[in-house]
Parts: structure tokens; C-alpha cells; sequence
């Protein structure tokens, strides 16, 4: 295994007045492997998405530094930071953020149209063959209105795969989904992990954190422990309630 993301002493402040300073993340070292798919979970305000919002480069940290498969993002200008992020990055987020007057394909080629590296007839196959893989291809030509909350979850999916992103990026992905749709979700991002993609998600949930591979726990902005599952395989006689029973397990005695 070879490291894709690294964070070195990552730090964040937000200054919040002249005599107030909120000092989030604290000198946080994480490293992800190529491949792995990671949960981190804590306590509400311990800066679960400040640490996804900095280590992606969607915000700018106070200091420290992030390397992206060797390439050293937390000096890129904003523009290099755009193109990073659309090239190798890809985001799922609980609240999606897709443009209402495009119809649901037209939201999932939109970013690979902007990236320009292949081309349209190319993109468009692609954004097909995503959307039968997750289970959306016949709504297609739909409206965005016209798809369910489980449905649309799978349009952000299809549009955070569609330029072939390095690693992926969820924040509570599946927290608007009742229990059976984020159990899906879970499942197609679980197969796309074992396709190859990595990924890092923040979840409050241990069904969801329970099919990654690696969950790390943060506390008061910095991650104080982890514990390795290992990798979650559907299919292959993998016992999930074991999993779920063994991460609760270790959040209890987190505290949580
Ligand atoms: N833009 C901002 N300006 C000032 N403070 C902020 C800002 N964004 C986040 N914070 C503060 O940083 C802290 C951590 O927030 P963050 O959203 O990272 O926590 P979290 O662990 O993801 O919480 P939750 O589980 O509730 O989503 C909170 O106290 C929050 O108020």
C-alpha cells in the first residue's frame, strides 16, 4: 500500500471577532492508504467536517500542510485548487447540491464537461454506465424534482465518480436517507472502494462507519484513536451486525 493523502500538523482557526479566535483542528497527522475507505466519527463540534473541509483543499488551513498522491495542495493557488479538486477529487454531501434547472444527467456530466480531458461522447457513456451501476439510468432525462431523496444521493454519487477522482469525500452522505436507502448507498460505495477508489467519509452513523474499513475517532480537534475493521465485503459472508456490535462497542468506551 502507498499513501494518497497525507495531513501534517494541519491546524484551523476561525477568527470569529477581534477578541475571539476558535482554534477547530490542532495539529492533526492523518495519513490515508491508497484504496482505504475511512470514517471519521467524534462528538458533534469536534471538527469532523472542518478536518474534511481542510484536508480537501475546499477550505484553506491555518497551517500545516496536505500532499495529495505526492503533490502538495495546501500551496496551490485557488485556481490550481479548482483544478485539483475537480480532477482527483470527488464529494457527497447529506445535503446535495445540484443544479435544479439541469435535468439529472446534465448534473452529473456538468463537471466532466468542465474538465475537458475526454470527450462528450466519452462523458456521457460514462455518466450511463455509472448510473445503471447505480440503479438511476432510467431517470436519466428526469428532473431533479421527479427523484427521491435515496434516488438524488445516487445522482451525487454518479456526479463525484464522473471524472474519475482519486479519492472521494462524503459528509454525512447518507444523513438525510431513512435506514434502508443508506444501507444502499453504503453498499455502492463500498463497491466502488473495492473498485479502487478511496474514500473518506464523515458519519455519525455506525451502520455507515461499520462498512469502512478504518474509523477514525476525533475528539476536541484531533483524531485520538482509531479502530480497523478491515475491509467490508458484500457478498463474501461478511457478518455486518459483528461489525456494527464491535464499533459500537469501541464507541462506548470512547465515551460517545
Ligand atoms: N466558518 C466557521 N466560523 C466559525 N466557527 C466555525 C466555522 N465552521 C465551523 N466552526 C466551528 O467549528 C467547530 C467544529 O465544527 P464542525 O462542523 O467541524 O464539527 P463536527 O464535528 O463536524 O460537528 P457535527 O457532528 O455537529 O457536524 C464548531 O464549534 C463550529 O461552530
Amino acid at each position: 500500500m502507498s499513501i494518497l493523502l497525507e495531513s501534517k500538523e494541519l491546524s484551523k482557526t476561525f477568527v470569529v471577532s477581534n477578541s475571539q479566535e476558535n482554534h477547530i483542528l490542532k495539529s492533526v497527522n492523518l495519513t490515508i492508504e491508497k484504496g482505504e475507505f475511512v470514517s471519521v466519527m467524534g462528538p458533534s463540534g469536534s471538527g469532523k467536517s472542518t478536518l474534511l473541509y481542510n484536508i480537501s483543499g475546499m477550505d484553506r488551513m491555518t497551517s500545516g500542510s496536505v500532499v495529495l498522491n505526492g503533490q502538495e495542495i495546501s500551496a496551490l493557488s485557488e485556481q490550481e485548487l479548482a483544478d485539483v479538486r475537480l480532477k482527483k477529487m470527488g464529494f457527497i454531501f447529506q445535503h446535495i447540491h445540484l443544479l435544479k434547472n439541469l435535468n439529472i444527467i446534465d448534473n452529473i456530466v456538468l463537471s466532466a464537461y468542465m474538465n475537458n480531458s475526454t470527450s462528450r461522447a466519452q462523458v456521457n457513456e460514462r455518466a450511463l454506465q455509472l448510473m445503471k451501476r447505480t440503479g438511476i439510468a432510467e431517470l436519466a432525462n428526469n428532473d431533479i424534482t421527479q427523484a427521491s431523496g435515496g434516488q438524488l444521493q445516487r445522482v451525487a454519487i454518479c456526479r463525484a465518480l464522473i471524472n474519475k477522482p482519486e479519492i472521494v469525500f462524503g459528509d454525512e452522505p447518507t444523513g438525510a436517507l431513512n435506514s434502508k436507502s443508506a444501507s444502499e448507498i453504503m453498499d455502492i460505495l463500498a463497491d466502488i472502494n473495492d473498485e479502487g477508489t478511496t474514500i473518506l467519509l464523515v458519519t455519525h452513523d455506525v451502520k455507515v462507519a461499520a462498512k469502512s474499513e478504518r474509523i477514525l475517532f476525533m475528539l476536541d480537534g484531533n483524531i485520538v484513536a482509531e479502530q480497523r475493521l478491515g475491509k467490508y465485503t458484500r457478498g463474501g459472508g461478511d457478518d455486518i451486525k459483528a461489525r456494527e456490535t464491535k464499533l459500537a462497542r469501541w464507541l462506548m468506551e470512547m465515551g460517545f
